[in-house]
Formats: C-alpha cells, sequence, structure tokens
C-alpha cells in the first residue's frame, strides 16, 4: 500500500473567494473514496488540485510523491486519470471515440495527423472492450448518448494506466439502466487489486458502487468528516453536512437517502 495523495492544511482561493480551506487528507492506493457534499461546498475544486490542475494557495498538496508546489504537470498528467463532463468539453465533439481514448497516451484532445504507436492501439482497444465501447471505435462524440459519453470519458481516463483515478459525477444525468450499468462496471473496477486508487465525486449516496472504502464530508470548503465508509456514512454526518434531517437505508452493499424538511 502505496501514499498517492496528501492534503496538510491545503487552501484554495480563487478570484478572491475561499474555495477549499484547511483541509487535511490522506488516500493510499488501496482505497476507493467518495467525496459528497452539497452544492458549492468544494468537491471539483479538491479534484482540480488532486490532479495537478490547480495548486493550493497555502498547505501543502503531494500527488503520487510530487509536491505541487515544485512539480512538472507535465510529467504528472499521465499518473492521474481525470474524468469529468468539463474535461470532456476540451474534445472537439467530431473527434471519434477510439481517437478521443487513445490521444490521451499523448496527453493530447484531438488526433492532430500523428501515428500512434501499436502499444497504444492495443492498448485503446483493450480499454474500449473494458468499458463496452468495442463497436463505437468509429462514432463520433457528438453521436454517443449520455451514458456512453460517460463510458468514454471513463475509457479516455484510464487509458495511460494511471496511478490515481478521479471521477467527477460519473453517473450524473443518466437513466436509471446506464446508471447502474456504469455503477455495476465500476464497482467490478473498484474491487480489482491491481486498479489505481480511485476518487469519485456524487451528489447521490445511491450512486456509491459496490466496493468504495472511504468517503469524504465536505461542507464549506472542508474534510467535515473522513474515514471508512461503514463508520463514516452515518445518519448523523450526512445531516451535519446536508444541513438537513437525513435518514439512511443500506441494502446488499448499495445506500439510499431520504431527506425530512
Ligand atoms: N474561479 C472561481 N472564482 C470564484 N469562486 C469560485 C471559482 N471557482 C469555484 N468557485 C466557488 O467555489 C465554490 C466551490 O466550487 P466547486 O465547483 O468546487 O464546488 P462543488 O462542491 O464541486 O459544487 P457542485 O456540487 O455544485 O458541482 C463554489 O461556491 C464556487 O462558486
Amino acid at each position: 500500500m502505496v501514499q498517492v495523495l496528501k492534503f496538510s492544511h491545503a487552501s484554495l482561493v480563487r478570484d478572491g473567494h475561499s474555495v477549499v480551506s484547511d483541509l487535511n487528507w490522506d488516500v493510499t492506493s488501496d482505497q476507493r473514496w467518495i467525496i459528497l457534499g452539497a452544492n458549492g461546498a468544494g468537491k471539483t475544486s479538491l479534484l482540480d488540485m488532486a490532479a495537478g490542475w490547480d495548486i493550493p494557495t497555502s498547505g501543502q498538496v503531494t500527488v503520487l510523491d510530487e509536491d505541487l508546489a515544485t512539480a512538472d504537470p507535465e510529467w504528472l498528467r499521465p499518473r492521474v486519470g481525470y474524468a469529468s463532463s468539463s474535461m470532456a468539453k476540451r474534445i472537439p465533439p467530431t473527434e471519434t471515440v477510439s481517437d478521443a481514448v487513445i490521444t490521451a497516451a499523448y496527453a493530447a484532445a484531438e488526433r492532430r495527423g500523428e501515428q500512434f504507436e501499436d502499444i497504444d492501439i492495443r492498448r485503446a482497444r483493450r480499454v474500449l472492450a473494458e468499458w463496452r465501447l468495442e463497436g463505437f471505435s468509429d462514432r463520433t462524440l457528438v453521436s454517443l448518448s449520455e451514458g456512453e459519453a460517460k463510458r468514454m470519458q471513463i475509457a479516455r481516463s484510464i487509458m495511460t494506466d494511471p496511478e490515481l483515478l478521479l471521477l467527477d459525477e460519473p453517473t450524473a444525468g443518466l437513466d436509471m439502466g446506464s446508471r447502474e450499468e456504469i455503477l455495476q462496471m465500476l464497482g467490478y473496477f473498484a474491487g480489482n487489486p491491481s486498479a489505481p486508487a480511485i476518487i469519485m465525486v456524487t451528489h447521490h449516496v445511491e450512486e456509491i458502487p459496490r466496493g468504495f472504502t472511504h468517503v469524504l464530508l465536505m461542507k464549506d470548503g472542508t474534510a467535515a468528516h473522513a474515514g471508512p465508509i461503514d463508520s463514516t456514512l452515518t445518519e448523523a454526518n450526512l445531516s451535519d453536512v446536508f444541513g438537513v434531517k437525513i435518514s439512511l437505508f443500506t441494502n446488499n452493499g448499495r445506500y439510499s437517502a431520504q431527506a425530512t424538511l
């Protein structure tokens, strides 16, 4: 087990607005984390730092043994997979699924006429098959359904075989069948001991896949509660961070919740 992330009193100020404040958090390679919190709690800002896209204004963030204050972002980028809809928007909609996935290995958002290496082509084929996209290789991104697009984002984020995988709301906006399909795939992936450390942001406890081990509950830019999911994902902690009374139900490794207003 290796430490992959360490936040020590990390704060992030954007345009004079404090978005993350004095946050302490450790993640090791065997852990799979869920981040939950109200809108604006700072979840995406935290992921942006974990990806090395943003450096803390004060405190220290270490990603894969690299202090972000001195790390070379180009060196870090292939080692951290980051799937989110804002990242996906950087890829031209006319790009094919196959090119959108394989260009991750070249730290690019689109194909610019380069010849891909055989090893990358083989890896892309394998990743596409793993995420049930083999029949979609030649389709353009604009032609994909929401569920297919989300699977493409995940496939692209793991193309480089990263040591840390960040997923920002991978099931947002999906119908129930597509959501369950991705949750099942993520559950299998999380259960594989050779998978990287995974950190997934979601708004709903119903979207926590089986196999996730830890939860970080954010409130006002801070880590209000963090630890093993069984002892940390509680009605009291959820009620604290969402500011309403929440009832939590568990069923066979999955969760559901109801708020009482
Ligand atoms: N560039 C910026 N300038 C000023 N404030 C910002 C900036 N970026 C983010 N914020 C603010 O920081 C806070 C945290 O934003 P962030 O997107 O990290 O929250 P979040 O928990 O991911 O929210 P959501 O659940 O709605 O996606 C929000 O109040 C947001 O308005």
